[in-house]
């Protein structure tokens, strides 16, 4: 699997931590920057994220910024993207089992490396219910 990864500078710290986790877990990661902590704006990174999955460049994506809260925004805005921004390892679980959520969002001043750690593995690792959910997600798809 290949995960694309987007930040701003307030979630590049936390991106760099997951790139190595991932990286550990022997997950092919595709970095997308931002590549230091000057200041840009996270449209920009949560719109490259989006095309990256949509696009077929990678499997899922993960964006980060300050909460999570402004890029999973610009990452939804990408038709064929559903980001779950998540605070603990349930809301991912569930972002998986119910939402089929391709993109996943954290905040790196809100969230602590251990529980992003935690979320980031759950996310990966839960396969989509289908069933009624789907019927749902394809209505997410055709809005
Ligand atoms: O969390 C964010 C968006 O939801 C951003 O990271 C945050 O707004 C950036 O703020 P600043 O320019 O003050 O560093």
């Amino acid at each position: 699997m290949k995960i694309a990864l987007a930040s701003d500078h307030g979630g590049f710290e936390l991106k760099e931590t997951i790139k190595k986790y991932l990286e550990e877990l022997g997950v092919e990661v595709l970095d997308l920057g931002t590549h230091t902590t000057e200041s840009v704006d996270y449209p920009n990174y949560g719109k490259i994220c989006g095309e990256a999955v949509v696009s077929g460049k990678a499997d899922r994506g993960i964006v980060f910024c300050g909460t999570g809260i402004g890029i999973s925004i610009a990452a939804n805005k990408v038709k064929g993207v559903r980001c779950a921004l998540c605070t603990d390892v349930s809301m991912a679980e569930m972002a998986r089992k119910h939402n089929d959520a391709n993109l996943l969002a954290l905040g790196g001043r809100t969230t602590d490396t251990e529980t992003a750690r935690a979320i980031t593995k759950v996310w990966l690792e839960t396969a989509f219910e289908g069933g009624r959910h789907q019927r749902r997600v394809d209505m997410l798809d055709n809005m």
